[in-house]
């Protein structure tokens, strides 16, 4: 079973504002809303691979019962704590004549360590050997910073394999845990790394150190429209992006993360598993807002992927 961790999801409104500008009065055109948050994205995608997975994490107030019914309409399983306060509601501003997506999003609900330790203790009493845990973006106020080191250590412990999704101290404490994957964006490695990887050449040398390193076996780095790049013990494989119409690439990641964990499941091929995840990316950013890509746009896509082993 594939299990998703969402400790701060979010409602997305995606709205278009054509020409946005600041210190001005603007007007949205469109909007559409998603029930969102990194990991509720990759379990919204892999549904439509095929898959089943458990949403699990925390919400609160109507914005959280709202995403918890959006969620059980889809047919997904999920499985959510309820806190006090309101899920947050995360703007995301498209504005197609500028071809720029702008982000806006709140810091989300205030969670106690004891409600983490609690939920941590239910995630572990149903996992087993062999189970997926994908545990991905921010945290809600009042997480310990170590709060996905902790996770990655103790599902791991359980004989689970991790794949983690998170940027700045969350990726560098989590690392140190020994995660199954990881999949930073070139950007995220970049920071981590403290200073600007450029070439395909120098984030290969950085996903090979956080292997050797941190004991992480399989490293794949996003870079938006330029594709992305998987590291393995065995090899590394340069996947080109696809040219396709952008609808929204937010969320773009997590449709590669859900494919990635989808493949690891069912045993894939590196090769197979670079299809999927380049078809499915290119497929969710044709998408607008959060909503996850249909399988036979994913499937249509396969067969245009370019790929090279370096
Ligand atoms: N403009 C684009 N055109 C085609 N494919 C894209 C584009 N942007 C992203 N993708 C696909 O999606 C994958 C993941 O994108 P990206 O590197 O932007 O992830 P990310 O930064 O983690 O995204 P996010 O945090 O918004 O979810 C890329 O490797 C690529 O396959
Ligand atoms: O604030 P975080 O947790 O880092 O990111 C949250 C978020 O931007 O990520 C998803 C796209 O990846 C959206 O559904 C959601 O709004």
């Amino acid at each position: 079973m594939i299990y998703t961790v969402t400790l701060n999801p979010a409602l997305d409104k995606t709205v278009e504002i054509p020409s946005l500008t600041v210190d001005s009065v603007n007007r949205i055109t469109t909007m559409r809303t998603d029930p969102g948050g990194k990991g509720i994205n990759v379990s919204k995608v892999i549904d439509k691979l095929g898959g089943k997975s458990i949403a699990i994490g925390i919400l609160g107030g109507d914005t959280g019962r709202s995403i918890q019914t959006a969620l059980k309409r889809m047919g997904l399983e999920t499985d959510f704590c309820f806190v006090e306060g309101e899920t947050r509601t995360n703007m995301k501003v498209i504005d197609p004549v500028n071809h720029t997506n702008t982000d806006i999003n709140e810091p989300g609900v205030t969670v106690s360590k004891e409600i983490l330790d609690a939920l941590l203790d239910d995630l572990l009493e149903k996992i087993s050997e062999g189970d997926i845990v994908v545990i991905s973006g921010s945290m809600p106020k009042g997480s310990p910073e170590d709060t996905y080191y902790v996770w990655t250590k103790a599902c791991r412990e359980k004989g689970a394999k991790v794949i983690l999704d998170a940027d700045g101290a969350l990726f560098a404490t989590g690392v140190k845990a020994s995660p199954y994957l990881v999949k930073p964006n070139n950007h995220e490695l970049s920071r981590f790394a403290g200073r600007k990887l450029e070439t395909v050449e120098e984030l290969e040398a950085e996903a090979k150190k956080l292997m050797q390193d941190y004991g992480i076996k399989k490293v794949v780095v996003s870079m938006g429209g330029d594709g992305a790049l998987y590291v393995t013990e065995a090899k590394t494989i340069y996947a080109e992006g696809l040219k396709v119409p952008v609808g929204s690439t937010v969320g773009a990641g997590d449709s590669v993360v859900a494919a990635l964990a989808f493949a690891e499941e069912n045993g894939n091929s590196l090769e197979d598993t670079v299809r999927l995840s380049t078809a499915t990316g290119g497929a969710n950013v044709m998408c607008s807002g959060t909503q996850a890509a249909e399988y036979e746009v994913i499937e249509s896509l396969m067969p245009k992927v370019v790929f090279r082993t370096l």
